[in-house]
């Protein structure tokens, strides 16, 4: 490789390019509001591809509700607004999805994106936006729904699992797929092993499925 090119930022791509729109972006950005509980690769992933202008997109908001999740870190990083919705602070699941509609509406956010979110949402979320919500889930549905899906797999033994993108509806890992990808589990794979090989193709399908919602 050129030297030229290695003075190119080396931080290695958490996308591959195969999946970006080979076209002009057309259209006004998404407005996208983000759902996460945990670490927040897939947020970075999405972060990172509008950031290098391979998705018409734009993060208005990002919503967690576990006050220890690292994806506030990265939020911070790309200079995304963070916000804190603890659902232990809420009696019931409706009073908790009023406060993500409310705050979807003061960011003006289009699309919902759930990047690892580890709550089920109740109607007043998704009647606020009616097949505008996608969820990223760690197996090929309807394969293996649920929290356990990676644990689930070893499980059952199988020799390939993989990655979903789907839209949410009611009942919980069961709305139309939009993206999916294959990833083999090897001899010797543990939970931990597997999922790493799973969220390299996470996010890859999270960045095309949501690069796909401009048709929609
Ligand atoms: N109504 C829907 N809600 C959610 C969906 C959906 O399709 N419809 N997708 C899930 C994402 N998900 C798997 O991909 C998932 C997340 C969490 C749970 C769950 O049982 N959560 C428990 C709490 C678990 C915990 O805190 O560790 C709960 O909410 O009581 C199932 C599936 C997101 N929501
Ligand atoms: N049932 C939902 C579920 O298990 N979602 C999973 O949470 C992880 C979040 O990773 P991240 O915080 O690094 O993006 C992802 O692997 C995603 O598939």
């Amino acid at each position: 490789m050129s030297s030229d090119l290695m003075s190119v930022d080396p931080t290695p791509s958490l996308i591959s390019p195969e999946i970006f729109p080979s076209i002009p972006f057309q259209g006004e950005p998404l407005k996208l509001g983000i759902l996460a509980s945990g670490s927040g690769s897939n947020f970075e992933a999405i972060a990172t591809a509008i950031a290098a202008q391979k998705l018409n997109a734009k993060i208005q908001v990002l919503i967690y509700n576990n006050p220890k999740a690292k994806v506030v870190e990265r939020a911070k990083k790309f200079g995304v607004t963070s916000i804190l919705l603890n659902h232990r602070d809420y009696s019931t699941r409706e009073d908790l999805d009023q406060d993500l509609v409310k705050t979807f509406n003061q960011y003006d956010v289009d699309w919902v994106v759930m990047a690892g979110w580890m709550r089920i949402v109740t109607p007043v979320l998704i009647d606020a936006f009616p097949q505008k919500i996608i969820n990223l889930h760690p197996s090929l549905l309807p394969s293996f729904p649920g929290i356990h899906a990676i644990e689930q797999a070893l499980e059952a033994g199988v020799k390939i699992t993989g990655c979903t993108v789907h839209l949410v509806e009611l009942e919980v890992d069961s709305g139309p797929i939009l993206m999916q990808a294959a990833v083999p589990i090897l001899p010797d794979d543990t939970p931990d092993s597997l999922h790493a090989r799973i969220q390299v193709k996470e996010h890859q399908i999270i960045v095309g499925a949501i690069a796909q919602l401009q048709q929609k």
